[in-house]
């Protein structure tokens, strides 16, 4: 996988009430509409060789959710490029792809043609996911009865269960238990023997580190540092302590 001066800018509309009405109204005035841009990513490189676990850390608003949604195809990049050799699997789609109306059931299903499965693989596949989600009875049950937590323990079967050659997992992990945080790290590492490609965004330095084979540090959209996991995760640490000034742009 590779991403080339990515940048994307959010367009965000200030007007109180956006509606085609005042779009209209402001057209005809030839008044200017009210935007404000976002650059949430500006000019990021870099490359996830075939089988690596890359981490993303970073501070709130750094970027990390927006470069994920770009990867997985939900956003499209304002400029440059992502190039993805086959299949993209996501606990962002994913969850997206969920109808909290429908049973946990139904909703294997749905996530499963989702990610181009067939019906009948997805059958095939159906015992499995559903004992790695460890749900009991709730699986026929509608997912709006779900908490969080069992919320993200189905998503995260069905994505890991897709055989996705690149594997996006966010925060949305966290939100499983102790017990089910093991089995789904013990999944990842499982997943990554068979080569499979993984981005992997968190808060939790320490999973990053166990998981990673690189991490990436994004701040305001930019890429601050690339390399070595401790490394990395230190340096960033550091900056949590110092704060803005310590930072010395990368030329990567
Ligand atoms: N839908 C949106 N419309 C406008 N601006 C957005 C939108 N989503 C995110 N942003 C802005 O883009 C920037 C990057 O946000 P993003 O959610 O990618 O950060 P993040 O690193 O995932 O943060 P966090 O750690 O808080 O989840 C922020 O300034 C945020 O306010």
């Amino acid at each position: 996988m590779s991403i080339y001066d990515l940048h994307i800018t959010y367009k965000v509309n200030l007007e109180r009430k956006a509606s085609l009405k005042n779009a209209l109204v402001k057209g005809l005035r030839r008044e200017k509409q009210n935007y404000r841009e976002v650059r949430a990513i500006r000019g990021v490189s870099f490359d996830v060789p075939k089988g690596q676990c890359t981490g993303i850390i970073g501070a709130n608003g750094a970027g990390k959710s927006t470069l994920m949604r770009a990867v997985a195809g939900i956003l499209p990049p304002t400029s440059g490029s992502i190039t993805i050799d086959g299949k993209v699997s996501t606990l962002l789609a994913l969850g997206v792809g969920f109808n909290s109306a429908l049973t946990g059931r139904e909703n294997v299903m749905l996530g499963g043609l989702a990610a181009g499965l067939t019906r009948a693989e997805v059958n095939e596949k159906f015992d499995e996911i559903a004992d790695f989600s460890d749900l009991g009875d709730f699986i026929d049950m509608p997912m709006r009865t779900y908490s969080s937590g069992m919320f993200s323990r189905l998503a995260f079967a069905v994505a890991v269960h897709m055989n996705p050659d690149i594997l996006i997992i966010d925060e949305a992990l966290s939100a499983g238990d102790a017990k089910f945080k093991d089995r789904a790290n013990a999944k990842m590492a499982e997943l990554m023997d068979h080569a499979g490609t993984m981005l992997l965004v968190s808060h939790a330095l320490g999973t990053i580190q166990n998981l990673s084979d690189e991490v990436i540090w994004l701040h305001k959209g930019r890429l601050i540092k690339r390399g070595d996991p401790k490394l990395v995760c230190d340096a960033y640490l550091e900056f949590l302590k110092v704060g803005d000034e310590s930072i010395v742009m990368e030329d990567v």
